[in-house]
C-alpha cells in the first residue's frame, strides 16, 4: 500500500467541485486531494459522475462551480500545461493496431514535441518496465488486452508525468493481467512519486493498492478516506468471529451483550455483530456458562461490505463486483 508522502502540496486539488448539465448534478460539491506518490481510488456505479470529474481534471469539461489545481495549475485556464504534465488512460487506449507498440510511443512522443534520441532512450526504459520489451516490436493489433492495458500505461508515460489518471484500468483483464497492471502503478507511485488517481468498481483489487479510497454516488463523495477509516465512520460495525470446543447455541447468551446486533452461526464458528467491541464481554460470558473458548478475533469489514453499507443507507442500488 503506498502511503502519501508527508507535507507535499497536493498533486489534485479540488474544493466544492461541482457540474451541472441543466437540472442535472453530475458532480455535486467534491472535494478531492490526492499527494505525490499516494494512489487514490475513486468508486461508484455506473452513472456516478467519475468520467465528468475526470474530464474536469483534464481541463475537457468547464466546472460549474468550485475551484481545482492540478499540480498547481487551474485545468480551465492552462489545459495544455495540465495535459503536459498529467497522464491519462481511458478503459480501452485507442492505438494504431498495424504499428508495432514501439511505433506507437514513438509517434506519442513526438506529438508530444521529445526530441528523436531522448524518445528512443525513454521509450526502451518504458517497455521494459511494463514488460513488453519482447513484443515491442510486434504490431498492437497481435497484442492481448492486458498488454494493451499495459502499452497504454507507457503511453501515458511518455512525457514522465507527475499525475497519472486511470479510468477502470483493469476491466475486462484476468486475474493474473490485473495484478500486473496494479504492480506497475505501485511502482510507478512508489519509486517515481507519481500521484495516481484511479476510478474502479474491482473493489477487491482498489483495497490492495490505494491507500486511500473515495465512495461516490449520484455525483456526492459521500465517504473518502482509508479502507480503516471508512469502516469506522458511520458506527461501523464490529464484527467477532468466535469458536467454541462444544456443539452450543451461543446466539441466547452471546446475543445478550449490550451492543451486540446479531449472533449467526458461520461454519463451525459463530459471527457476532456489535456496535462496539465486545470481544472481552462474549469471553467471559462463554467462560461463565463453563464452556470452552477455542478462539475469538476481530474481523474488520472489507472494502466490499462498507461499499454496500453506504449505499444500503444511500438507498441506491449499484452492479459492483461482489467479492
Ligand atoms: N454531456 C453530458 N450531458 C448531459 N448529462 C451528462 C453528460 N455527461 C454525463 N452526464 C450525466 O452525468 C452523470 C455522471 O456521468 P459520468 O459519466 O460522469 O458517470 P461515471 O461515474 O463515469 O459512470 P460510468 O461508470 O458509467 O462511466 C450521469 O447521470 C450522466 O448521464
Amino acid at each position: 500500500m503506498t502511503a502519501p508522502a508527508t507535507g507535499s502540496a497536493p498533486a489534485i486539488w479540488t474544493h466544492g467541485l461541482t457540474k451541472r448539465y441543466g437540472d442535472k448534478v453530475a458532480v455535486d460539491n467534491l472535494h478531492l486531494e490526492v499527494h505525490p506518490g499516494e494512489i487514490f481510488g475513486l468508486l461508484g456505479p455506473n452513472g456516478a459522475g467519475k468520467t465528468t470529474t475526470i474530464l474536469m481534471l483534464l481541463g475537457l469539461s468547464e466546472p460549474s462551480g468550485g475551484r481545482l489545481k492540478v499540480v498547481g495549475l487551474d485545468p480551465t485556464r492552462s489545459a495544455l500545461d495540465v495535459k503536459s504534465r498529467v497522464g491519462y488512460v481511458p478503459d480501452n487506449v485507442g492505438f494504431y493496431g498495424g504499428l508495432s507498440g514501439r511505433r506507437n510511443l514513438a509517434y506519442t512522443a513526438r506529438l508530444n514535441g521529445l526530441d528523436r534520441s531522448t524518445a528512443s532512450a525513454q521509450i526502451d526504459r518504458l517497455l521494459d518496465e511494463v514488460g513488453l520489451a519482447d513484443r515491442a516490436d510486434d504490431p498492437v493489433r497481435h497484442y492481448s488486452h492486458g498488454m494493451r492495458q499495459r502499452l497504454g500505461i507507457a503511453d501515458a508515460l511518455v512525457k514522465d508525468p507527475d499525475v497519472l489518471i486511470l479510468d477502470e484500468p483493469t476491466i475486462g483483464l484476468d486475474p493474473h493481467g490485473a495484478d500486473q497492471v496494479l504492480g506497475l502503478v505501485q511502482r510507478l507511485a512508489a519509486e517515481r512519486g507519481v500521484a495516481v488517481l484511479l476510478t474502479s468498481h474491482l473493489l477487491t483489487q482498489v483495497q490492495q493498492v490505494c491507500a486511500r479510497v473515495g465512495i461516490f454516488t449520484n455525483g456526492r463523495m459521500v465517504a473518502s478516506g482509508t479502507v480503516g477509516e471508512l469502516a469506522a465512520q458511520r458506527g461501523g460495525q464490529y464484527l467477532v468471529e468466535v469458536g467454541v470446543a462444544e456443539k452450543a447455541d451461543l446466539a441466547p447468551m452471546v446475543g445478550e451483550i449490550p451492543g451486540v446486533a446479531d449472533v449467526t452461526a458461520d461454519g463451525d464458528a459463530w459471527l457476532v455483530r456489535a456496535r462496539t467491541d465486545v470481544r472481552a464481554a462474549v469471553a467471559e460470558r462463554i467462560g461463565g456458562a463453563g464452556l470452552t473458548l477455542v478462539h475469538l478475533h476481530q474481523r474488520s469489514e472489507d472494502l466490499g461490505q462498507i461499499y454496500r453499507r453506504y449505499f444500503a443507507e444511500e438507498g441506491s442500488d449499484d452492479d459492483t463486483e461482489r467479492p
